[in-house]
């Protein structure tokens, strides 16, 4: 069965954050819009990234925390090391229900709510403003549209090793439907993605083994960041291997499987885990159809107001070559949907937060130290709150540009996420170091370790010849001025 609608302003395609926030911004802009999604709304995000991971580390930091504890002089069972048991089937129970607390927000429900007509299913391109949904058994719907958001996300990259595919490896996209804790993991892949589920499951009792083919962890954050979180993963009891890829991956007795890594040495596992990057979903799309170019990696490419080569369509998400995080996908998918159906050029905010939520937390916005920057650290060593809650260690770094300027910062320890919002809105409102000193910040938060930075900068350029100079005639002129009286009383000490 074929049938036309008439033509929509903005199609979106796929219902995942990207997608979900293109539809809602232009349909509160009183555009008609039709939103294809091919499995359910809500995306990675919400059923196989974000939602289920920080859900996941919650149960695994929570059993972090109580065998720690017995170092504050709480002791948990005998408290001995053994003592905490973790339930891994009610583990996963509270991922789902995580996942439940937070799908109504993406449901179809509500984007209908908001002026949103939801088609399930595929679409593919047939032309520069028409388009195809295969439905399944309702059949094939035509539409036409004035314009388009693609935002069709990512998948997994698994790796071509051999005898890696007999060992069902799991991805993000179905770790969470494991029965039994793994005795034996391999992780694939030092990414965010691999050092949160690493470390998840390093918390949770697996045996974690993780392998990453790169010299380091995270390997586009400061490398003293990664090198904290590298000792923090190592004292979980995870056997790093970096600078090792895996080659090739063999059965063993009982169902296991022996990995041969690049390095001549071996790791036995249960199961395997790949985080090994991600490949973006446009196969099937028919995007020459459309005129739509993509990069040498599959990405679709925009320019900075998220215009695809169609001048028609725009992009935003995973399926783009902008970093892959929700909150960039939201954002974009805003900008994306506004520029299409108002004609606008708004641009893509280039200041891209970033947090890895193990513990410690790693978070990172605007450009990473390097040379000819003035860089400004400080370490847990000097933040009272970490001293009080004996947090290890940890520190804050900002960049600063020739005119004193936040252009980029570093936080490894509790809560930098929470912390790094004040360190985007820096960058992004271009505040100086004399902005961020000039803040209160409340007594004893682990913000002062920013608050501390911005201060040594202030106070290291009051130490500079120029400052001292007018400090010191400063100095003279109200000394002369009080003792010839033109100084009111009130402001003598
Ligand atoms: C384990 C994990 C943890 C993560 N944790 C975080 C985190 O803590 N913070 C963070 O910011 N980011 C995190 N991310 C990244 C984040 O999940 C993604 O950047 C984000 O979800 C991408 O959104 P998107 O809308 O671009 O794509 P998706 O959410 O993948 O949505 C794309 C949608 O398009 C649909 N689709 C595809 N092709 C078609 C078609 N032809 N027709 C119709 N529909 C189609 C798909 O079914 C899908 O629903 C994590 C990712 C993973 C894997
Ligand atoms: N907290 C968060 O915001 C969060 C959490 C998870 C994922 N994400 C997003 O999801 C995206 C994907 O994450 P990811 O960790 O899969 O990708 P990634 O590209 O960040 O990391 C993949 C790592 O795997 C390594 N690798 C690739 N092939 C290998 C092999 N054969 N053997 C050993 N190592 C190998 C690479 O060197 C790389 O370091 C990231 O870009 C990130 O933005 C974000």
């Amino acid at each position: 069965m074929t049938g036309e609608a008439g033509v929509v302003d903005l199609l979106v395609v796929g219902g995942g954050t990207a997608g979900l926030v293109a539809a809602r911004t232009a349909a509160r802009l009183g555009a008609s819009v039709l939103l294809v999604e091919r499995v359910r709304t809500g995306g990675e995000c919400l059923w196989t990234g974000c939602v289920p991971s920080k859900a996941l580390l919650a149960a695994a930091h929570a059993a972090a925390d109580a065998r720690a504890a017995a170092r504050l002089g709480v002791r948990v069972g005998d408290g001995t090391h053994g003592a905490v048991a973790v339930d891994f089937p009610a583990v996963l129970a509270g991922v789902r229900r995580a996942i439940a607390a937070v799908q109504p927000d993406d449901s179809v429900e509500s984007l209908e709510a908001g002026g949103v007509e939801v088609l399930s299913g595929t679409a593919r391109f047939t032309g520069p403003a028409a388009a195809e949904v295969d439905t399944g058994a309702a059949g094939v719907r035509v539409v036409r549209f004035r314009s388009a958001v693609l935002a069709t996300g990512s998948d997994p990259v698994v790796p071509d090793v051999p005898g890696l595919a007999g060992a069902a490896p799991l991805t993000n996209e179905d770790v969470w439907t494991v029965d039994d804790l793994p005795r034996r993991l391999l992780v694939v892949g030092g990414g965010a993605i691999g050092c949160e589920l690493g470390q998840a499951f390093a918390r949770l009792g697996s045996a974690v083994t993780l392998v990453e083919s790169g010299s380091r962890l995270l390997v586009r954050e400061d490398p003293e960041a990664a090198a904290l979180l590298a000792r923090a993963l190592a004292a979980d009891g995870i056997d790093l291997r970096t600078g090792v890829a895996l080659r090739s991956v063999h059965p063993a007795a009982d169902g296991a499987h022996r990995a041969e890594l690049s390095d001549g040495t071996t790791v036995g596992f249960e199961r395997v885990v790949v985080a090994a990057g991600r490949r973006p979903r446009t196969a099937g799309l028919e995007l020459a159809a459309a005129g739509v170019d993509v990069d040498e990696h599959g990405q679709v490419v925009t320019d900075t107001a998220l215009r695809t080569s169609n001048p028609w369509i725009f992009a935003a998400g995973d399926v783009t070559a902008h970093p892959r995080f929700t909150h960039v996908a939201g954002v974009h998918g805003s900008t994306a949907a506004g520029n299409a159906v108002l004609g606008l050029r708004r641009r893509a905010d280039p200041a891209v937060p970033r947090v890895t939520f193990t513990q410690p937390e790693v978070a990172a916005v605007g450009v990473a130290a390097q040379d000819g920057r003035h860089v400004l650290t400080v370490r847990h060593e000097e933040v009272d709150r970490a001293r009080a809650e004996d947090a290890g260690p940890g520190f804050t770094r900002l960049v600063l540009d020739r005119r004193n300027r936040i252009v980029g910062a570093t936080v490894v320890g509790p809560r930098a996420g929470e912390m790094l919002s004040e360190l985007a809105l820096a960058v992004r409102l271009r505040c100086t170091a004399a902005d961020l000193a000039g803040t209160m910040h409340a007594y004893p938060t682990y913000a002062d370790g920013s608050w501390k930075a911005a201060i040594a900068r202030v106070q290291d350029q009051l130490d500079g010849r120029l400052a001292r100079l007018a400090v010191q005639v400063l100095r003279r002129w109200h000394r002369s001025a009080t003792t010839r009286g033109r100084v009111p009383v009130s402001r003598r000490r």
